[in-house]
C-alpha cells in the first residue's frame, strides 16, 4: 500500500447536506505522523457556519423523527454498504492521516459498518412500556403510563484521532437512529477521514441539514460548539484534560464523555505466562500504544516478574517497526510534540532510577518499543498516560498491593488481571475502580455491543451501541387517564 500524495486534494465541509468552500477562506494543512509532509487540506469553518448548519439541524431534525425506525434505519444500512465499498480508499485516507497500519485501518473500517448495521437492529428491537397505575399503594387502575423514547435534539459528536472513524460512527449512527440531527467534528489529524466516511453517508441521500461536518480550528470552533445554546447533547472521545474542560463549559445538557486511562495489566503469581505476554504484547504495543484501552502499566508479582519481563523483552523485540503502509507494529506517533512527551516520561523513569529493558531509541517521531523495570511510584510513567509504546514494570508483593496501587491513579477505564484461579481473579477484578476488568486477556473495547465506561478521570456515561442509544434520547412519558 504505497502511498503518492503528489496532488493535494482541498477538501470540502459537508454543511447543511452541501459540500462547501468556508468564508473563512482559510483551509488546516493536514500532516502526514510518518509521510512527514502536507496530505491535504481542510476548510477551517467559521462560527457564523456553525452557528447556521445548527439552525438548520434543528429544522431537519423535526423531519427526520418523524419518520420511521425501519426508515432512519434503510439509511444507515446504506452507510454501512457505502462504507465497506469504499473500505480500501477510507483505509488508505486513515493510513495517511492518522500513521495507522492499512490491515488495521481496514478492520477498523469494516468493525464501523458492523457496528452501524448492528445499532439500526438493536435500535428496531427497543421497547418502551407501559406502567400500572395501582402498582403504586393507593394508586388508580385507570391510569396507563407509556413510556417511549424521544429524540433529545441535535448532537455534538467529537471525536479523537486515533479511531477517526469507528469512533465518530460509534456516535453519528445511533444519535440519528433514535431520530437527532448530528454536528460532527472530527479530530483536526484525522478530519479527512471524517470527510471520507460523510461522503459515504451523503451517498445515501440522508436529509439535508440533518448533519453537518465542522472541521476548523480548536480554538476557533472548540469551545464555541460545546457552548452552543443550540447543541442538546454531548458526546466526546479524547484526552482527560479535554473533557474536563468540556464539562466544565456545558450546563443542563446530558454529556457522555470517553477519555483517557492507564490501564494496568495485574499479573498473580498462578498466571499462564503464555496468556499473559500474548495478552500484554497486543495490549500495549498495538499500533504503537495509541489506543485508550492499551495496556498501560504492569503490576506484576515479585516472585515472577523476572520470569515476565524476560519473555516481555524477547517479544518486543520481534516487534515490527517502521511504517503503517508495511502493517508494522510500532509506527511513527501522531506528532512530534507526542513523541517528545513520551520520551520525557522515559527520561523521568530512567533519572529517578528505572532498569531499562529494552528500546529507548528514537527516530524523529517514532519511539521504538520500550519496556522499563523497576518502575517506582516517584516516576511519571506509572500514573500519566504516554499514548506512546512504552510500557513500566512496577513489581508488587501481593494481589493487594496490586490492587491498591491499580486503585490509586486518577483514572479506571479497564484492567486485566491474570490468574490461572479463577476466584481469585474475580476477587481482584471485583476491587479494581476500572469500567471493565478483563480476566486473562488484554484490555480492549470491544465486541462493540458491550457497554463500555471509564470511571473517575476516564469518563462520564456510558457507550457501547445499546447504551449509546440510550443515551441519545430520553424517556417520554404519556399517562393515559381513563374514565
Ligand atoms: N475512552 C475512550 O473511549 C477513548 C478512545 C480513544 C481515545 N481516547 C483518549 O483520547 C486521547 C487521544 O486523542 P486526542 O489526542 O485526539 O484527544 P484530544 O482530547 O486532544 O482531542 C479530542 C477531540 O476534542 C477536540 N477538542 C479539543 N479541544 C476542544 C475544545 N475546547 N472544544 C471542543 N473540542 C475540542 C479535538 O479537536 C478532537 O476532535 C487519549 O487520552 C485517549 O486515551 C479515549
Amino acid at each position: 500500500m504505497a502511498s503518492n500524495v503528489s496532488e493535494l486534494t482541498t477538501y470540502l465541509a459537508y454543511l447543511e447536506g452541501e459540500w462547501k468552500k468556508s468564508s473563512s477562506g482559510e483551509t488546516i494543512a493536514i500532516q502526514s505522523p510518518y509521510l512527514r509532509q502536507t496530505i491535504g487540506y481542510v476548510q477551517a469553518v467559521t462560527q457564523e457556519e456553525v452557528d447556521h448548519a445548527i439552525t438548520e439541524a434543528h429544522k431537519a431534525q423535526k423531519r427526520w423523527a418523524k419518520l420511521s425506525l425501519s426508515e432512519r434505519g434503510a439509511y444507515l444500512e446504506k452507510w454501512a454498504d457505502e462504507l465497506v465499498a469504499g473500505s480500501e480508499e477510507i483505509a488508505k485516507t486513515i493510513m495517511q492521516e492518522v500513521g495507522k497500519g492499512f490491515k488495521d485501518a481496514q478492520k477498523e473500517v469494516v468493525r464501523t459498518a458492523d457496528l452501524i448495521r448492528y445499532t439500526v437492529q438493536d435500535a428496531l428491537h427497543m421497547h418502551g412500556e407501559s406502567l400500572k397505575g395501582d402498582g403504586f399503594p393507593g394508586g388508580d387502575q385507570k391510569k396507563i403510563g407509556i413510556v417511549e423514547s424521544a429524540p433529545l435534539g441535535v448532537v455534538l459528536a467529537i471525536a479523537p484521532f486515533n479511531y477517526p472513524v469507528n469512533l465518530a460512527a460509534s456516535k453519528i449512527a445511533p444519535a440519528l437512529m433514535m431520530g437527532n440531527a448530528v454536528i460532527f467534528k472530527p479530530a483536526t489529524q484525522g478530519s479527512i477521514s471524517g470527510v471520507k466516511m460523510i461522503e459515504a453517508l451523503d451517498k445515501t441521500g440522508l436529509p439535508k441539514g440533518l448533519l453537518s461536518l465542522t472541521t476548523g480550528r480548536g480554538s476557533v470552533i472548540g469551545d464555541y460548539l460545546v457552548e452552543h445554546k443550540g447543541i442538546n447533547m454531548i458526546s466526546f472521545t479524547g484526552g482527560s484534560s479535554t473533557g474536563r474542560h468540556l464539562s466544565k463549559q456545558t450546563t443542563m445538557i446530558p454529556l457522555v464523555l470517553e477519555l483517557g486511562g492507564k490501564d494496568p495489566a495485574i499479573v498473580c503469581e498462578d498466571a499462564d505466562l503464555d496468556v499473559a505476554v500474548k495478552s500484554i504484547m497486543n495490549g500495549a504495543y498495538s499500533y504503537s500504544g495509541q489506543r485508550c484501552t492499551a495496556i498501560k502499566r504492569v503490576l506484576v508479582n515479585d516472585k515472577i516478574a523476572d520470569a515476565l519481563v524476560s519473555r516481555l523483552k524477547a517479544e518486543i523485540e520481534k516487534l515490527t517497526v517502521g511504517s503503517p503502509e508495511k502493517d508494522s507494529t510500532i509506527v511513527p506517533l501522531i506528532d512530534d510534540k507526542s513523541a517528545d512527551f513520551v520520551q520525557g516520561l522515559i527520561d523521568d523513569a530512567l533519572v529517578k532510577g528505572a532498569t531499562l529493558v529494552t528500546g529507548n531509541k528514537r527516530k524523529e517521531n517514532l519511539i521504538y518499543p520500550t519496556l522499563l523495570d523497576n518502575v517506582t511510584e516517584d516516576m511519571d510513567v506509572a500514573w500519566i498516560e504516554p499514548f506512546g509504546p512504552v510500557l513500566p514494570v512496577i513489581r508488587v508483593a501481593s494481589d493487594e498491593e496490586a490492587i491498591e496501587l491499580a486503585n490509586k491513579s486518577e483514572f479506571g477505564l479497564q484492567a486485566s488481571v491474570f490468574s490461572q484461579d479463577i476466584d481469585r481473579a474475580l476477587a481482584v477484578a471485583r476491587q479494581v475502580e476500572a469500567g471493565t476488568v478483563q480476566i486473562n486477556g488484554r484490555t480492549e473495547r470491544g465486541p462493540d455491543h458491550f457497554p463500555f465506561l471509564g470511571v473517575k478521570s476516564s469518563g462520564m456515561g456510558v457507550q457501547g451501541i445499546h447504551h449509546s442509544l440510550l443515551s441519545m434520547s430520553r424517556e417520554r412519558v404519556t399517562v393515559l387517564n381513563l374514565k
